[in-house]
């Protein structure tokens, strides 16, 4: 920490880092592929861990983020304490990822920070603390897979510090 900012590097998005987390939605990742459609398709199979609570349902939508100004700095995280929520990039663009472990608490030393390439998606498992969309280099469309349903489901969280984030 310095002058009262807490900076964080990038790292690179990784399924085994990003476990505790949720899931990294990417081809090579599949525990499971196989052929369909008489040889024309290749199917990569049950990639990421749908969630949701009894009455809710999982919808589709498409998020069109802005790109956010670089040097970036995180004031906030949120959580979905009722639902997994993922997203699959839709034009192959980076993005960032930060998140923190679920909890009641988070420390600034629990959040870590990804660079996702533009083939993968991340799915953020059910109380997973994260910063809303982190679009970089242009508007960017996401494929959004999350919880409708009864009730408040976003609880946010002031950062005691401003987190820097160093590319
Ligand atoms: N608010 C909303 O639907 N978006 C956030 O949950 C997000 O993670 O971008
Ligand atoms: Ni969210």
């Amino acid at each position: 920490m310095s002058n009262g900012v807490y900076s964080i590097a990038v790292e690179p998005l990784t399924a085994a880092a990003f476990a505790p987390f949720g899931d990294v939605i990417e081809a090579s990742n599949a525990a499971r592929h196989f052929s369909i459609n008489g040889g024309n398709t290749e199917r990569y199979h049950d990639l990421a861990n749908i969630e949701v609570d009894a009455g809710a349902r999982p919808i589709i939508s498409i998020f069109r983020g802005q790109p956010r100004a670089l040097p970036l700095t995180l004031t906030m995280l949120e959580r979905h304490p009722h639902g997994s929520q993922a997203f699959m990039p839709l034009q192959g663009r980076p993005y960032l990822v930060a998140v923190a472990p679920a909890g009641e608490h988070v420390a600034l030393s629990d959040i870590r920070v990804f660079l996702a390439r533009g083939d993968q998606g991340v799915n953020y498992s059910a109380g997973t603390w994260h910063h809303p969309l982190l679009a970089l280099d242009g508007v960017s469309d996401f494929l959004v897979v999350d919880r409708a349903g009864e009730g408040p489901n976003c609880d946010e969280m002031d950062l005691p510090l401003p987190v820097l984030i160093t590319l």
